[in-house]
This record gives C-alpha cells, sequence and structure tokens, in this order.
C-alpha cells in the first residue's frame, strides 16, 4: 500500500472546532494529493531540484532533505542521478510520514543509498553535506528557531553546497499581498476546494505554519553567512531560494 494516496477531503465537511494542523495519519494518507493541489509549481520545483543537483553536486556527496515527508525530493533526485552520484538523508519529525517514505524507497528506488531518520531538524548533528533542501518546512517551525537551523546548515555545507529554500512566503505591502492570498484561494477553487475547505484549513494552519517575507528570509541567510543567494523560483505566494556556501 506504499503507493496509495487519496483524495484530500479532510476539511469538506464542516467541523465544530478545527484542530491545529498536524502531519498525522490522516494527512499523510492523502499528502500527494494535497500538496498538490495545495502548493503552486510544487511540480515544477521537484523537477528543478534534479536539475539543481546535476549541476551543483559533487560526485558522491551527501543530501539532506529536512522534513521531506513522503520522500518527494529524494525521488526527484534519484529519478534524475545514478546511484553513485549522491546519497541522501532525508529527515522528518512525523513517525507517519517517515515510515511510509522508508516504503516508498524500498520499492521505488532500492538502488540509490537513501535513508529517512525520524527527527527533528532542530536538534540534528549534521553531517558535512553538498546539498541541503528545505521544501516548506521552515514554514513550520516556531519563527525564534529558523536562524539556529540556518547557521547549523551553512556550517554543515561543504565549500561551493548549495541550500535550496521553498516556502509559503507573505509581501511586505498589505494590498500587494491581499491579492496574492487571493489568488491563491482561486489557484485551490481551481484545484476543486471549496470555500469551506480553504478556510477551515486556513484556521487549522493558523500560528503552525508561519510564512516570512523574502527579505527576511534572505537576511536570515546572510546572518547565517550565505553571501549570495537569490529568488529562482516564485507562483503567487510560494517561492524557494537557493543560497551558496563559498
Ligand atoms: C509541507 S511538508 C514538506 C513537504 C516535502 N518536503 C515535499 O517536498 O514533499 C512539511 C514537513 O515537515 C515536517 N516537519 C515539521 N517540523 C519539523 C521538524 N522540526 N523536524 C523535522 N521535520 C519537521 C512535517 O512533519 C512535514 O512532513
Ligand atoms: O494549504 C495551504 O494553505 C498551504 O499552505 C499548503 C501547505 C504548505 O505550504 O505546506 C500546507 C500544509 C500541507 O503541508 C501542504 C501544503
Amino acid at each position: 500500500m506504499s503507493d496509495a494516496s487519496y483524495r484530500d477531503a479532510i476539511f469538506s465537511t464542516p467541523l465544530d472546532r478545527v484542530a491545529r494542523f498536524s502531519f498525522d495519519e490522516q494527512v499523510v494518507a492523502c499528502f500527494p494529493d494535497m500538496i498538490r493541489r495545495s502548493v503552486p509549481g510544487y511540480g515544477q520545483i521537484l523537477g528543478m531540484l534534479g536539475v539543481i543537483a546535476e549541476r551543483h553536486l559533487r560526485h558522491g556527496a551527501h543530501v539532506y532533505d529536512l522534513g521531506c515527508s513522503l520522500g518527494a525530493v529524494g525521488l526527484a533526485l534519484a529519478g534524475r542521478l545514478p546511484p553513485e552520484a549522491f546519497r541522501l538523508t532525508g529527515v522528518d519529525l512525523s513517525p507517519a510520514m517517515v515510515a511510509r517514505a522508508r516504503e516508498t524507497f524500498a520499492s521505488e528506488s532500492p538502488e540509490h543509498c537513501i535513508e529517512v531518520v525520524e527527527g527533528d531538524i532542530r536538534h540534528l548533528d549534521y553531517r558535512p553535506s553538498g546539498m541541503v533542501v528545505l521544501n516548506f518546512t521552515l514554514q513550520f517551525l516556531p519563527p525564534t528557531d529558523r536562524d539556529a537551523v540556518i547557521a547549523a546548515l551553512y556550517a554543515a555545507l561543504e565549500p561551493g553546497g548549495v541550500l535550496v529554500l521553498s516556502e509559503k512566503i507573505v509581501a511586505e505591502d498589505e494590498q500587494d499581498n491581499a491579492w496574492l492570498v487571493e489568488r491563491y484561494h482561486d489557484f485551490k477553487r481551481a484545484n476543486g476546494y471549496s470555500d469551506l475547505e480553504i478556510s477551515q484549513k486556513r484556521n487549522a494552519l493558523e500560528n503552525v505554519l508561519v510564512p516570512d517575507t523574502l527579505d527576511v528570509h534572505q537576511a536570515r541567510l546572510a546572518r547565517a553567512g550565505f553571501a549570495r543567494s537569490q529568488v529562482w523560483f516564485q507562483y503567487l505566494n510560494f517561492a524557494s531560494l537557493i543560497a551558496f556556501k563559498p
């Protein structure tokens, strides 16, 4: 059943009390559908991660996929690069995600050297790596914990290494932000979500997913030591940055 995925209907009926969003069994069961219908450009970002790895990774280098969920990033790299090109460690806090990701790698990319660790990315002893991917994960950490994680990743990256950071973002200007959020809700409607689903999910994510502005991300990357970073992808209020370790 490792590739079973259901249509996301978690917020489709009225809930008396909308619980805080969590990556539990219910979310895991429909996660591929949820993320594809909820994150503009998700598939394009995954595709490009393989290309970025191809260009930037030293042969045989180690890669971290932090907040790996079901392992989509590892699968994207394994689909593009041969087994000897890299080793990857996926890390996730959710036991349900980790269990499913392990099954998926065992069946879909048995030749590649990919392990999945259950753990908190705030307390990891990072090993030297050529590439680190945070694909929509940093946004779930309390804002006060984010600087320390980015600083630890800077320290772990080898010279010439890259950090890819994809996030839901908030625009500085209130009017600009309102437009982006409205069009994002249109994007969700176009992908089959109802107004009820959109508003209940929004409540569930309140104070769980706390987005930063692009300026805040870039300032944090600079503070950690990344002298160069840039936005390489943006689609509505979702963006991906790449930061280079000199
Ligand atoms: C939006 S999902 C990531 C999607 C995934 N990277 C992908 O590309 O398909 C966020 C993930 O981060 C994990 N997560 C949240 N906080 C974490 C933490 N402190 N340490 C490790 N994983 C965490 C969640 O369990 C969840 O699976
Ligand atoms: O549905 C939303 O509003 C989202 O922000 C999408 C989002 C994300 O960005 O991580 C939120 C939770 C799920 O992990 C999948 C996608």
